[in-house]
């Protein structure tokens, strides 16, 4: 076999364990959320690198139960109560795809100069072996996926109101980041369901 760019000589081509649902919001469930979302508390945390201290470029809240906190560059962050719309959609989730989350992050990326760097999300409050879900509302944007060892690399255009899973073991091999657009001039929302350990820092 020659010429396959992901071909890594197995006989078994390598793709990241991620699946993604094209419209899983309608119209009417994106303009409810995204109208919720202009209450959030929305802020925009400083990290400390090499000593220097950096506004990261998005701006972000933290809802969950009680108790699932998550720690932030040395911040421990609790969790704001869940509002009504995000709540339904938490349910959402549990009903079509049995999938049980107590907490989200949410990040808004005010326009394609906002973004966020290669990572795992592979901190030790993470429940092992549990998905992250991410839906996204506003405008699309290129989520980048990349093979820790081997560099193979999937880009998946995320639109308003997709659902895109990142299924247990994804975070162990493979990073993934939002690069910026700077053609993109409106924002992006999005939302990532994690299931945390309760009471993981206290
Ligand atoms: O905005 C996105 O699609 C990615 C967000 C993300 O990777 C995270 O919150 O850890
Ligand atoms: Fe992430």
């Amino acid at each position: 076999m020659t010429g396959n760019l992901f071909d890594d000589g197995t006989n078994n081509s390598i793709t990241p364990p991620v699946s993604h649902f094209s419209g899983f919001l309608s119209a009417q469930q994106q303009s409810l959320l995204l109208a919720e979302v202009t209450l959030y508390p929305l802020t925009q945390l400083e990290i400390t690198v090499y000593g220097k201290k950096h506004l990261i470029p998005r701006t972000q809240a933290w809802f969950g139960d009680e108790g699932c906190d998550y720690r932030y560059s040395k911040t421990l962050i609790s969790p704001e109560p869940w509002p009504p719309i995000l709540s339904r959609l938490r349910e959402k989730l549990f009903q079509d795809c049995q999938l049980d989350f107590n907490a989200v992050l949410v990040n808004q990326y005010a326009n394609g100069s906002d973004c966020m760097g290669w990572h795992s999300d592979d901190e030790p409050e993470i429940q092992p072996n549990s998905a992250i879900a991410s839906v996204t509302l506003g405008a699309c944007r290129d989520f980048v996926i990349k093979h820790k060892t081997l560099k193979h690399k999937f880009i998946y255009p995320l639109q308003s109101g997709d659902l895109f899973i990142m299924h247990p073991g994804m975070q162990q091999e493979w990073l993934h980041s939002l690069p910026k657009r700077l053609k993109v001039t409106t924002p992006r929302i999005n939302f990532t369901f994690r299931r945390i350990i309760a009471n993981f820092y206290r």
